[in-house]
């Protein structure tokens, strides 16, 4: 059988699929070219041993490209458990990797699970419109916004010592969000118009690097406290800008979530099926 790069080859029982490692301020992705629709979505013990960082390629995602009639591409993700959601940075990446596979030049309108994007490429930074947010809810002394995947977003003193995965994993399992749970986000300002923040993901079930929906939370919530615009994010694994606009009714229009998307590595996945 000839290899031929990006595609998914399937003989007998077996498969062998062209992979590509990205990552996008540290939140990493097994990416897959599957405009053939060959990679099978219901096996989500696949995608979980992918993802696996010791018995697999190892990512906090894994995500496929699809063709959808009336967009560029369609982005499907998968956290490393195998369920489904928005993700942010990994949207970038699937912009950037689309651009790199010659379906998207400059600029690019797709279709996530939360809905329509577009999305600008400008060297390896994308610029990723999000979809509209309704409102901020409080959520006790914190707040909970939806920002295409649930977050949870709590202010602390100092964000870098603050026990993420403990106190993030208690949200995370609360009965406020039984049964599907919440991200759970902790930020500290550190500029008057940047903060910092740390995530608990859902799906990963651990601190990841960074989250791009999760930031967006957290900006929106900071914006409105001090009638920003623009907000700067630092996470553990690079740095982010987020742009909105708001609306009399509380709601936010025209998010733009600013970041870079980096391919790392690209290899096989031989796959009994
Ligand atoms: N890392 C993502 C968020 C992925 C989805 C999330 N874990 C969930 O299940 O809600 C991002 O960059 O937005």
């Amino acid at each position: 059988m000839v290899f031929e790069p990006h595609k998914i080859e399937i003989s007998y029982d077996n498969m062998e699929i062209a992979f590509y490692k990205y990552q996008g301020t540290g939140n990493d992705f097994v990416m897959i070219d599957d405009r053939a629709e060959n990679f099978p979505v219901h096996n989500l013990g696949l995608v979980q041993n992918l993802c696996d960082r010791r018995f697999g390629i190892g990512a906090d995602g894994l995500i496929l490209i699809r063709n959808k009639s009336g967009f560029d591409f369609e982005m499907i993700y998968f956290n490393a458990d195998g369920s489904q959601s928005m993700c942010g940075n990994g949207a970038r990446c699937a912009v950037a990797f689309s651009r790199f596979l010659g379906i998207i030049e400059n600029e690019t309108y797709f279709l996530a699970i939360d809905g329509p994007h577009d999305a600008k490429v400008a060297g390896d930074w994308i610029e990723l419109g999000m979809s509209p947010v309704t409102s901020l809810a409080n959520a006790g002394k914190d707040y909970f916004v939806n920002t295409g995947s649930p977050h949870h977003v709590r202010f602390v003193e100092d964000v870098t010592s603050y026990p993420v995965v403990k106190e993030g994993a208690e949200i995370r399992y609360s009965e406020t969000y039984a049964p599907k749970g919440t991200n759970v986000n902790f930020v500290t300002p550190i500029a008057s118009d940047e903060i910092y923040v740390r995530t608990y993901e859902r799906g990963v079930e651990a601190e990841t690097l960074s989250c791009g929906t999760g930031v967006t939370a957290c900006a929106l919530v900071f914006g409105y406290q001090n009638e920003l615009h623009e907000v700067k994010i630092k996470t553990p694994g690079g740095n982010l800008k987020v742009r909105f606009s708001e609306s009399a009714d509380g709601s936010f229009q025209n998010i733009v979530l600013v970041g870079p998307a980096e391919q790392v590595f690209k290899g096989i996945i031989h796959a009994e099926i």
